[in-house]
């Protein structure tokens, strides 16, 4: 890990913003709180995990009602937070590694999957000092890329970790006007429902940004999805339209 002081002279044009692994250092405790300030995340949690899972099965041919259906995957999640995506995949026999720029995430995380009695690996690292482990099966990156300094860096990282024939899941918010609406003003202003100040809209990325950086780093996507919040109903739901939060799944194809 690099030092503090170290993290403190990163420049704007490295990937990290260290002022947003601080403010997800504040946010910590709140990840797994059912009803704490991310109590309408974990209900998005549901709506993701059911497409994540359905992306992996699908991809990796896996019958998700056999036991321990992603046994002998290796999982990355880069940006993991508190591990709400690492536990469920690792219930599912996956073996995972996250890692997070928030050393109290990573705390806060490792806690949480020993009391649920899960073997998880966790880091306390940057997306900057990953580049050199091995290739993983499935690497994920959900809702971090709107966080950092150089977006397509952390694309381009993240690819690299994608062994051939794997998969990059990559998930984020578009830079429309509808997001702006929908994701700034609707979900941190009217209905709370994150802290206000969570994203800054011209850190969006569009679905076509993201493809052209990941296909610059050999990778070809195979799959999408759109998510979006009913707030009468309080539901989440999958959609084809990616143009407020959305998901991208990509393979690296295998080498002949
Ligand atoms: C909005 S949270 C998403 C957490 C998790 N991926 C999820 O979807 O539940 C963004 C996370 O990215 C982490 N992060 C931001 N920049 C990072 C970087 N350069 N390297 C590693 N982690 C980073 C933050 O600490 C935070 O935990």
């Amino acid at each position: 890990m690099l030092e503090k002081t170290e993290k403190q002279f990163l420049k704007p044009d490295a990937i990290t913003d260290p002022n947003e692994i601080a403010k997800f250092d504040a946010l910590a405790q709140e990840w797994w709180n059912p009803q704490g300030k991310f109590k309408r995340v974990l209900a998005f949690n549901e709506a993701r995990l059911a497409e994540i899972k359905a992306g992996i099965a699908q991809y990796f041919a896996r019958d998700l009602t056999s036991d321990d259906p992603f046994h002998g995957l290796r999982v990355l999640d880069i940006g993991c937070g508190a591990g709400l995506l690492c536990e469920p995949l690792a219930k599912l026999g996956a073996d995972v590694t996250g890692i997070d720029g928030s050393e109290v995430n990573i705390h806060v995380a490792t806690t949480h999957s020993q009391q649920e009695g899960l073997k998880i690996t966790y880091r306390h690292c940057l997306a900057e000092e990953i580049a050199g482990l091995d290739g993983f099966d499935v690497v994920l990156n959900t809702e971090v890329i709107e966080h950092v300094y150089d977006q397509e860096a952390l694309a381009e990282t993240c690819a690299r970790l994608v062994k051939p024939g794997g998969i990059l899941i990559m998930a984020t918010l578009d830079r429309s006007f509808k997001s702006w609406i929908i994701a700034i003003v609707g979900a941190e202003y009217i209905l709370r429902m994150l802290p206000r100040g969570t994203h800054d809209w011209h850190f969006f990325v569009k679905p076509e940004e993201l493809e052209t950086w990941l296909n610059r780093s050999g990778l070809k996507k195979f799959r999408h999805a759109g998510f979006r919040y009913n707030p009468v109903t309080k539901v989440w739901r999958v959609i084809d339209v990616p143009d407020v939060n959305y998901m991208q799944f990509y393979h690296r194809p295998s080498a002949i």
